[in-house]
């Protein structure tokens, strides 16, 4: 048991947008020591209190200063990042959205951890993907509406 203490590190909570306006979704280069350089969609630490939609709202803003319309839950994944220097586990929350106004386009609002935001079509994601994604890609899943 001693062992398992030693080694085991942090459980956290993050909420993933996936973000869709007509056949396309939002993604980022990530600049970060989780995924650095990799695409990710946008995505934050769900924080004490918070609601998975209020999260959503609120990483999407600072990240992106776009506003939210209809939001909803779609899959939930379990995240070890073991060969980090810091062991850490995060359980990954997915939500599909859509704009409150479509016309809007995202602000590069945090360019310390992003390169910047792009629109891509699912079955034309840009390369490398953040790992996480990639998993859930690979297992077909798939966030616009059949
Ligand atoms: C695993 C990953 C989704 C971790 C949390 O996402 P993030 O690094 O984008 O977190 P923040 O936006 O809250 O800084
Ligand atoms: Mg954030
Ligand atoms: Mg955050
Ligand atoms: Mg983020």
């Amino acid at each position: 048991t001693v062992v398992v203490a030693e080694t085991a590190g942090s459980i956290k909570v993050a909420v993933v947008v996936c973000l869709l306006r007509g056949q396309n979704v939002l993604l980022g280069r990530r600049r970060s020591s989780l995924g650095d350089s990799t695409f990710s969609l946008p995505s934050g630490h769900l924080e004490f209190g918070e609601s998975f939609e209020e999260c959503a709202a609120r990483e999407l803003k600072e990240e992106t200063d776009l506003d939210i319309g209809k939001i909803e839950l779609l899959t939930v994944t379990n995240n070890l990042f073991l060969d980090e220097a810091k062991p850490s586990q995060y359980v990954a929350v997915f939500m599909r959205a859509v704009l409150a106004d479509p016309r809007q386009e995202p602000q590069n609002i945090e360019p310390e951890f992003c390169d910047g935001w792009g629109w891509y079509e699912w079955d034309n994601l840009p390369k490398p993907l953040f790992w996480p994604l990639d998993n859930v890609v690979q297992d077909g899943f798939n966030p616009f509406p059949t």
